[in-house]
């Protein structure tokens, strides 16, 4: 299983390269790499696991925080509903990508956490409060979704791993806090 040994921290070469498209049909190795690092979100987000293991919570891995330089995301978002046992957004894309994004742009308030950043940096992220994306599951098939809010940033957060950038790059540097008119602050 992944623990917080294989995720690299910053510093490392893979957290700031362009990752490769995966070819199809998936190798095996592909496959099984996307369902271990679903498996490491849901452990994360079970605090008898995350506690025993020593996990930091997570909603989004990409592989290159494993050092893997490939375009492969995997997102486990759980529902808003304390009762649904449901995911809001469960999956694992292969070579995703960001079709078209609305003008109105979203933040977390209290910003972003990243698992390859071991210290708190503050500010706003100012991301796309919409994308439509597109990507390939497992079984080589092609997807394309519309997310928004959370989960959009969620999403934007991984793409921006696979291409070498991290959240705090987003961050205004002389006014960490600014925030454009009109983006919406999602807490
Ligand atoms: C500096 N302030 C902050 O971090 C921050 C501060 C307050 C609120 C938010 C909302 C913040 N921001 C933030 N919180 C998260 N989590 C909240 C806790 N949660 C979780 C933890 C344990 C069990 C189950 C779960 Cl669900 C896991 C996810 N995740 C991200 N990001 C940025 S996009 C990718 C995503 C990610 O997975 N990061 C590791 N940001």
């Amino acid at each position: 299983m992944i623990t917080m040994d294989d995720i690299v921290r910053e510093g490392h070469p893979a957290l700031r390269e362009v990752a490769k498209e995966v070819s199809f049909p998936l190798v095996a190795e592909d496959i099984e790499l996307g369902e271990k690092m679903t498996e490491f979100l849901k452990n994360s987000q079970d605090p008898e696991l995350a506690e025993k293991y020593g996990l930091r919570g997570g909603v989004g891995l990409a592989a290159p925080q494993l050092a893997i330089s490939k375009r492969i995301i995997a997102i486990e978002i759980p529902s808003m509903e304390e009762d649904s046992d449901e995911p809001f957004l469960s999956t694992v894309m292969y070579n995703p990508k960001i079709l078209s994004h609305s003008v109105q742009q979203a933040a977390i308030e209290e910003g972003e956490g990243c698992l390859s950043v071991d210290r708190h940096v503050p500010g706003l992220v100012v991301r796309n409060a919409k994308v439509t994306i597109s990507y390939f599951d497992k079984d080589g098939e092609s997807h394309k979704i519309r997310l928004r809010n959370y989960a959009a940033i969620v999403v934007q957060h991984e793409i921006d791993h696979i291409n070498g950038v991290m959240f705090y790059d987003h961050i205004d540097k002389t006014n960490p806090n600014y925030a454009p008119d009109d983006v919406l602050l999602l807490s």
